[in-house]
């Protein structure tokens, strides 16, 4: 079936922006093949705007988390039709798309990107792709957290007692040699996590270690960015953003690092994916001190501005709380269309937002 054979039927008369009506509460699903006869709106009909289109260019790993089937019937129940993008055709000759929705790497896939965003700009595309660019490097995804300069209490936060930082780290582009002594001069504190310097979703760029040992700095394989450990009670927040909506849960982390511990242990260990869904720390029994969420009027401050620095909607942080305090916070990762599909609501607050940014056709008249 051709693109344009599944998208029609959706624009009754053929022409965009006019309105549809459907039933009250007990709305019927949109189908796309119910082309044929309409009927009159019933007496509690009400307006609904045609269908929002959403193209999407994902992994298939991302396609079978994010769209799930109960996101695809709220949307289409919405008015929201997602259309996937075939990569081996223009995408010019794709759509008309009101949405491009997109987490694809490749310096093609961007060129392409880049150019259909200028000759449609009244086309949403999410995110732009240079915004997203700057989440690919670990040095640069933090940079705009250090530069909020909310390390110290006099921030104009509500619960003006907390504190944000990033953890003292330091990026080593080539030489492992000397990473012991840059290290040293530096000022960071043992055990270091190592992390590769690109975070483009590769199998490679999470791999991660932890080093509990100056001699053993040597072994790590550049370009890395080294992180200060900060004990944190083996419990981290990943704060999901979609638009201006966050939602935040818990999930279990690496354990804190004692001091015996690291007297004791030597080497470079390395680590697994340890904030996966199956590790959700939510309703489990845990110390209060460590389980307490970061106040509500903080995230939304801190996403707010993230938000307006970073260029980007669809993002999340990884924060972890430094075990012993209330309210010192790190955020120590950030990133672009996370598995929205383990963000409690996502199927509502997905539709919702994808709504709010409205027909490409109504942003071209206004301007
Ligand atoms: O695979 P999932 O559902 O665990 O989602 C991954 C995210 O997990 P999270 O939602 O934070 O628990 C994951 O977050 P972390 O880096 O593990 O904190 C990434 O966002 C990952 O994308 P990428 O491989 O870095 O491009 C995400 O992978 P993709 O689904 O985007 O490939
Ligand atoms: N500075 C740090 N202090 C303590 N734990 C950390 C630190 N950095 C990372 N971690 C742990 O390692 C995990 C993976 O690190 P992260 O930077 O989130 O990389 P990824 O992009 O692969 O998720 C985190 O979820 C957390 O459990
Ligand atoms: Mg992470
Ligand atoms: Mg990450």
């Amino acid at each position: 079936m051709r693109l344009e054979d599944e998208i029609v039927p959706f624009h009754r008369s053929g022409k965009r922006g006019e309105e549809e009506y459907v039933g009250g509460e007990e709305e019927e699903e949109v189908s796309s093949i119910d082309a044929g006869f309409f009927p009159p709106p019933p007496h509690n009909a009400l307006p609904v705007q045609r269908n929002v289109v959403v193209g999407y260019a994902l992994t298939s790993k991302k396609v079978k988390s994010f769209l799930q089937p109960k996101l695809e019937g709220l949307a289409r129940k919405k008015g929201i039709l997602f259309v996937a993008i075939d990569q081996n055709r223009p995408l010019s000759e794709q759509g008309p798309f009101d949405i491009v929705l997109h987490k694809l790497t490749g310096k093609e896939w961007l060129q392409i990107l880049e150019d259909y965003r200028r000759t449609y700009p009244e086309v949403t595309i999410l995110d732009p792709p240079d915004a997203i660019q700057h989440l690919h490097n670990r040095q640069s995804m933090l940079q705009c957290v250090a530069d909020m300069n909310l390390s110290n209490s006099y921030g104009n936060f509500s619960c003006s007692s907390c504190k944000v930082d990033i953890p003292r780290q330091l990026v080593i582009k080539k030489d492992a040699a000397c990473i012991p002594d840059a290290v040293t001069n530096a000022g960071l504190m043992l055990p270091i996590v190592a992390k590769p310097l690109v975070a483009d979703g590769s199998a490679k760029s999470h791999e991660l270690s932890l080093a509990y040992d100056q001699n053993s700095l040597q072994k790590l394989e550049p370009p890395l960015v080294l992180q200060e450990f900060v004990n944190h009670g083996g419990v981290l927040f990943k704060v999901y953003i979609v638009g201006e909506t966050i939602k935040v849960v818990r999930r279990f982390s690496l354990p804190d690092v004692c001091k015996r511990e690291l007297c004791n242990s030597a080497g470079v260990f390395r680590f697994p994916r340890v904030s996966c869904a199956a590790a959700s720390a939510d309703g489990a029994d845990l110390d209060p001190g460590v389980a307490e969420l970061p106040p509500q009027p903080l995230l939304e401050k801190l996403s707010k501005e993230l938000r307006r620095r970073l260029g980007l909607r669809l993002f999340n942080l990884d924060i972890i709380r430094e075990h012993g305090t209330r309210d010192q916070f790190y955020v120590i990762d950030i990133n672009y269309f996370p598995g929205y599909g383990k963000m409690p609501e996502y199927e509502h607050i997905f539709t919702d937002f994808l709504l709010s940014l409205g027909h490409s056709e109504y942003k071209k008249r206004s301007f």
